[in-house]
């Protein structure tokens, strides 16, 4: 008779090593404990192989060829001529290792944890089981299991999609040969960044988006301000459409709209939002819902006894900085530390659209929806002085939000040039609390885009 080997044994395991787990695994192994951090694909996650990284490579690339584009507007003329290759080249060589985590696991590997590659799921309390191309192994889990699995582009149910060529994300960041045209499905941050990229390099774009704006979650100027300068780009944007059907016919995409029109173009991107990786991870085992969309956290990232969870399965914010911040708020738990724990008045988030649009805390309409007695005020970047100067690609706008019982800050926009920069100081006064008469009375140096946040400040009826 063979005994069943006995499970391995950790303080620690980490199920999904998004930016966020795998911090966690390499700060507690640092911290002395013993950690296994398991991941079925890229250590490091959706961020540097498939989202942020890559595609601020390819808005960088663009966006210099849109500045040299104004020089005819500012100072003469240049001619441009776009080239994917170098964009293609950066994205293999330089962010991604050609998709391989190698230098990755070694990172984590030095910091103390060992690395499982596959797939990771609760087994029971204390149990965790992952399936690995040469079996199955067993972990029993000392102190607790941290979830981090993340995301997958979500499908929408659209007769026809599923059987076409179509890309998400994890297509659109490894092409090397552009299409001569392209539609993009959904008009939220990942569809307005990738289809002003893909249209400044030449590829002619639509977008189409089911809601009545794009970027809904932002205010609806920041959308405004967006949609006009995708549309400036050449690029089709197409609000409060349905869309009937997609067909593919060897070469073309055809997308059928509810009133009957069809758009055609060589190359379709669905950016509809994503699906978290919560089905098949063994929720049921602990007692919690193997149905749910996203976990309920505490304050200190716990869901339930000896289960954490960090990123974007909380449903907190679908942000690196959030996946990064809820992991140590997670250490320090684990550690035994004594805080600071969660807190999420001032989430701040940059789309990196050109113009940029940064935002932190409420938008107006949220702020409203919470009982709050509001005040807002609004200047236009282009009526500054420096938006002024700037001329060409000055669009945008400093919104500021503010609690008049208060006389506080409880939510901006930064949308303009440079505009997820300009934020920074919106999300200092939200976090911190600082009065808007203490905000008034600061020095803004002339002339910066950030001293139109003087100008909508101005505005309050604080
Ligand atoms: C195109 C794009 C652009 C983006 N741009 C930005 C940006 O500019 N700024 C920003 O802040 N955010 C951006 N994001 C969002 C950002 O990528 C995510 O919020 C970030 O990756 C954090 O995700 P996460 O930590 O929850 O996990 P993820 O990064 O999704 O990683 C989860 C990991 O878990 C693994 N996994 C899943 N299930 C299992 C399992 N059962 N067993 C083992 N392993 C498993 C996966 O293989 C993956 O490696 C962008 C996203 C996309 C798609
Ligand atoms: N700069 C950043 O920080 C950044 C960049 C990209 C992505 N992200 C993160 O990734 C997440 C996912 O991005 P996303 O853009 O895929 O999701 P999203 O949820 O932000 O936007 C998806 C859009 O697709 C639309 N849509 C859904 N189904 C549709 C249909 N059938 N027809 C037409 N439109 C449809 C939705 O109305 C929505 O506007 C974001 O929420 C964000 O947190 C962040």
């Amino acid at each position: 008779m063979t005994a069943t080997p006995a499970p391995a044994e950790a303080d620690v395991v980490v199920i999904g090593l998004g930016p966020g787990g795998e911090h966690v695994a390499a700060s507690l192994a640092r911290a002395g404990l013993s950690v296994v951090g398991v991941d079925e694909r890229l250590v490091g996650g959706e961020c540097p192989y498939f989202g942020c990284v890559p595609s601020k490579m390819m808005i960088r690339g663009a966006d210099a060829l849109a500045e040299a584009r104004r020089v005819s507007e500012l100072s003469g003329s240049a001619d441009v001529h776009p080239e994917w290759t170098p964009i293609a080249d950066r994205i293999r060589d330089e962010a991604t290792d050609d998709w391989d985590d190698t230098v990755a696991v070694e990172r984590l590997e030095k910091a103390g944890a060992r690395f499982v590659r596959g797939h990771g799921q609760l087994s029971g309390p204390g149990r965790v089981t992952v399936e690995t191309a040469d079996g199955s192994e067993e972990i029993s889990v000392r102190r607790g299991v941290v979830l981090n699995t993340g995301t997958a582009p979500a499908v929408p149910p659209v007769d026809g999609l599923a059987d076409t060529p179509y890309w998400t994300n994890r297509d659109a960041v490894r092409v090397r040969d552009l299409p001569e045209s392209l539609i993009v499905l959904g008009g939220g941050a990942i569809g307005c960044e990738l289809a002003q990229a893909f249209a400044r390099f030449g590829v002619r774009t639509t977008v189409v988006e089911v809601a009545e704006r794009i970027l809904a979650p932002e205010e609806p100027e920041s959308s405004k301000v967006v949609a006009a300068a995708l549309e400036a780009d050449g690029i089709g944007v197409r609000t409060g459409v349905e869309i009937d059907r997609v067909d593919h016919d060897g070469s073309t995409f055809t997308m059928t709209l509810g009133g009957g029109e069809a758009l055609e173009a060589t190359a379709l991107l669905v950016a509809a939002g994503r699906r978290t990786n919560l089905g098949d991870i063994g929720l049921d085992t602990v007692g919690l819902d193997p149905k749910a969309r996203t976990l309920d956290v505490d304050e200190r990232m716990r869901v339930t006894d000896g289960v954490w969870a960090i990123g974007d399965i909380t449903g907190k914010g679908a942000f690196t900085h959030m996946s990064m911040y809820q992991a140590g708020v997670a250490v320090r738990d684990l550690l035994g530390e004594d805080g600071p724990w969660a807190d999420y008045r001032a989430v701040s988030r940059v789309t990196f659209t050109d113009p940029e649009v940064g935002s932190v805390g409420m938008t107006e309409q949220q702020a409203r929806d919470a009982g709050i007695r509001v005040t807002t005020g609004t200047a236009p970047i282009p009526e500054s002085s420096r938006g002024w100067i700037h001329k060409a690609g000055n669009d945008g706008l400093i919104k500021v939000v503010a609690d008049a019982d208060r006389g506080v800050l409880v939510g901006a926009s930064s949308v303009g040039p440079n505009g997820g920069e300009v934020l920074g100081m919106l999300v200092t006064a939200v976090h911190a609390e600082v009065p808007v008469a203490t905000l008034r009375t600061m020095h803004f140096a002339y002339p910066t885009f950030h001293r139109t946040i003087e100008t909508a400040l101005g505005e309050l009826e604080v």
